[in-house]
């Protein structure tokens, strides 16, 4: 029997002025695609339960690892099984069958790395073991000393051509490798990152396969100290690892050797571009803009449905409490985050074709773009994580109370997802990539060279001045964001140029700039994203009574930006006084036009309820019956009196009553 839908969310779903299935296959790329993602979300999510059906956030780490592992195990299985071949159905089957696991750094880092990486021969020889788990993998590049920077990596492979083997040590205790993602108890191979020595020359990082642990008896082999490094903030199902390498041996044959080889004598034959060894990398971060919209949008669809839900004080007195969706307030908070997952989607999608387009000409041999695709992927997965951990902390203030309840499945998710604003690079450090790329290209245009259309913003006249008006044209936001990029990479370049001309060094300079460069970059990313937005909703072929939602809720997204950061667009009187205010009143005006269709549009994502995991944002909007039912389920309810009752607090309280007692006697 279908369950009662919540009356309140149920009026707000009739309320909505489109069909919400039209959009579901907007976001999803048509009605096929839709079809096949809900038939394999229901099927995992069949299995998934009886593989197992405990929550992972209610369990100790060491308890979440165990399950993840029994899970993921089951997944794979299941995923052979069906014969499913496509990635994009792989990873939808994977992450609605389990949250999180110990394969992930396997599949997302290692295998890539091994592709990307390895000759032919070697591709050949590891890639079916790889994709088959009998080979289980992760991605060793940091070290306990040393992440950003990875040149300065401390770990060795000394060449010895006597035996043709590398040596690798890990020489000191930052060399140590630390926080590679199935390290400590799964892996059996690692890609290493480590200095290479021949002939007694430092030819700088290479890649190495190195195999840790005995396929058999899962121990590690003899020079390897390996472990789990312990609590984290989130993450608890993956287990994140150490590793100490001591006179490790392994054959030339596995340095990774596409791009650079050591022959049998010692020689070294360097890549034609070193940057090609961080390949691997580029490929996660230019997934990460998708990745983090989702992750929004599984956020904005429980505070937005529990806030159809939630009635909470009177607007009119007299009138009865008001469901809070309906409190301005609430709107603002909300609705400027469901803005921002739809644009994280649409920009993540527009990051993804461009790595496509780029990684297939780099693996023809034209490398001319790949500065392009490191700026982008760069900047866009530390804008895109930034805005996706503020979005997930408004949601859970949203949600009052109860959203600091585990129950409702936003600290979960905001202690998993924000480590990508650190994994991948730190954020800060990859603004920083990114502005070299915007500087060059600044001074190129000054220069009156063509820019890449990336950059070609840069190219805009200065001094212009904002033509937005009540009508909110949808060119002018995306000038008004350029403008502003535009200006913030001219004033970090003026101030680079001001430290150079006070004598400082070109690093000095860049670093005494390096929080405007980092500024100037947020507003670079900014302008991207609203533009992704913009181009997608106009140029897709939409039926009119959607068309006109996304755009005000495109037009909403640029606006709370506008606001955010009024000062930027101010400057120069690019914008004048009067337009800001125009600004702020449409931005309040589109918040009361969004309120109808607010459930509808995070209906549209289909997150599953098990997807979600929340007592706050279930499709029927039993929050109420929900939240009981998971307080009561607490392990402290086990037994009526807690043994810590008689341990501790009896004892203390009984101390205290014979003390009184035996002062009121004296
Ligand atoms: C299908 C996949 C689906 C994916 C879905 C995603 C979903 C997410 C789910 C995730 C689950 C969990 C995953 C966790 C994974 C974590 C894995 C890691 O953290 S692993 C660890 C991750 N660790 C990090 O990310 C470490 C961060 N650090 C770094 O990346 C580097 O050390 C550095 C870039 C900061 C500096 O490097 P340094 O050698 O000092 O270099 P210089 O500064 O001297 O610049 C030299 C030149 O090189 C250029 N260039 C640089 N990079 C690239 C590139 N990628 N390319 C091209 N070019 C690049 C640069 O522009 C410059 O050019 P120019 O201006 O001279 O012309
Ligand atoms: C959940 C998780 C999973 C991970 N998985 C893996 C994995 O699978 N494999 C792997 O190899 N690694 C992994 N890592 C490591 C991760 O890639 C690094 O932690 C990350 O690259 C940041 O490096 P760091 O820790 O050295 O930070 P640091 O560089 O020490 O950062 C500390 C501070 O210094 C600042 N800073 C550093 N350098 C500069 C600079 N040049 N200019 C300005 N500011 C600077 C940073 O902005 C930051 O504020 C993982 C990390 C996490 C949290």
């Amino acid at each position: 029997m279908a369950a009662i839908v919540n009356p309140d969310l149920d009026r707000c779903r009739s309320q909505a002025t489109f069909d919400p299935l039209l959009l579901t296959y907007f976001i999803y790329d048509g009605p096929e695609k839709t079809k096949r993602r809900r038939f394999l979300q229901h099927l995992a999510l069949k299995e998934s339960k009886k593989v197992n059906d405990c929550q992972l956030s209610e369990l100790s780490k060491e308890e979440q690892y165990e399950v993840a592992l029994q899970k993921v195990t089951a997944t794979y299985r299941r995923i052979f099984e069906l014969g499913l071949q496509d990635p994009a159905d792989i990873s939808l089957y994977r992450n609605t069958f389990i949250e999180g696991h110990p394969f992930a750094i396997h599949v997302l880092a290692f295998l890539p790395a091994v592709q990307k990486l390895a000759s032919e021969e070697q591709k050949a020889k590891w890639l079916p073991l790889i994709e088959r788990f009998q080979m289980i993998g992760t991605y060793a590049q940091t070290e306990l000393g040393h992440g950003t920077f990875v040149r300065g990596l401390e770990t060795t492979a000394t060449y010895d051509p006597k035996t043709r083997e590398f040596i690798i040590n890990s020489p000191t205790t930052t060399s140590a490798k630390f926080w590679p993602g199935g390290l400590g108890k799964t892996a059996n191979f690692v890609v290493l990152m480590a200095k290479l020595i021949t002939n007694g020359r430092d030819c700088g990082l290479q890649s190495f396969l190195v195999q840790i642990r005995d396929l058999e008896t899962h121990q590690p082999l003899p020079g390897i100290t390996v472990g789990d490094i312990g609590q984290k903030f989130g993450f608890g199902f993956i287990d994140n690892g150490f590793l100490i390498l001591k006179d490790v041996r392994i054959p030339r044959d596995n340095m990774l050797m596409r791009y650079a080889q050591v022959l049998e004598d010692g020689t070294f034959v360097s890549a034609k571009n070193d940057r090609l060894l961080y390949g691997s990398m580029t490929l996660i971060r230019s997934h990460m803009a998708s990745a983090c919209g989702r992750a929004l949008a599984m956020a904005a669809t429980i505070a937005t449905r529990y806030s159809a839900v939630r009635r909470q004080s009177e607007i009119n007195a007299g009138a009865g409490e008001v469901q809070v969706l309906d409190f301005q307030t609430q709107q603002y908070r909300l609705f400027t985050q469901i803005a921002s997952a739809y644009a994280l989607l649409m920009a993540g999608e527009e990051s993804s074709a461009v790595y496509r387009t780029v990684s297939s000409e780099v693996e023809t041999g034209n490398l001319q773009n790949l500065p392009i695709l490191h700026a982008l992927s760069a900047s866009l997965k530390a804008f895109s994580s930034w805005q996706m951990m503020f979005g997930i902390e408004q949601c859970r203030l949203a949600c009052g109370g109860h959203g600091y309840s585990s129950a409702s499945g936003l600290p979960k998710l905001y202690a998993n997802e924000v480590s990508a604003c650190t994994y991948e690079g730190e954020n800060t450090v990859l603004c920083l990539q990114a502005a070299r790329f915007l500087i060059k290209s600044y001074n190129a245009a000054e220069k009156g060279e063509q820019l890449p259309s990336l950059a070609g913003f840069l190219q805009a006249p200065k001094g212009e001045k904002s033509r937005l008006t009540e009508n909110l044209e949808l060119d002018q936001l995306i000038a008004a964001y350029e403008h502003r990029a535009a200006r913030q990479v001219r004033e970090a370049n003026s101030r680079f140029l001001s430290h150079l001309n006070k004598g400082a060094t070109a690093t000095e300079a860049w670093n005494q700039s390096s929080q405007s460069l980092v500024e100037a970059v947020v507003t670079f990313s900014h302008a991207f994203v609203v533009r992704a937005f913009i181009e997608k909703v106009t140029s897709s072929v939409l039926e009119p009574s959607l068309s006109s939602v996304l755009i005000q809720l495109a037009q909403l997204y640029a606006l709370h930006g506008i606001t955010r950061n009024s000062g930027q667009f101010l400057k120069g009187g690019y914008m004048s006084d009067h337009q800001l205010e125009m600004v702020e009143n449409k931005l309040y005006e589109l918040l009361a036009a969004l309120r109808p269709n607010a459930v509808a549009l995070v209906d549209a994502f289909e997150f599953p309820d098990g997807v979600l995991d929340s007592a706050l944002g279930r499709y029927d909007g039993n929050v109420y019956e929900e939240l009981m039912e998971y307080a009561k389920r607490s392990k402290l309810n086990k037994t009526e009196v807690h043994p810590g009752f008689f341990k501790y607090q009896k004892p203390f309280v009984d101390s205290l009553k014979s003390q009184a007692v035996a002062q009121s006697r004296l």
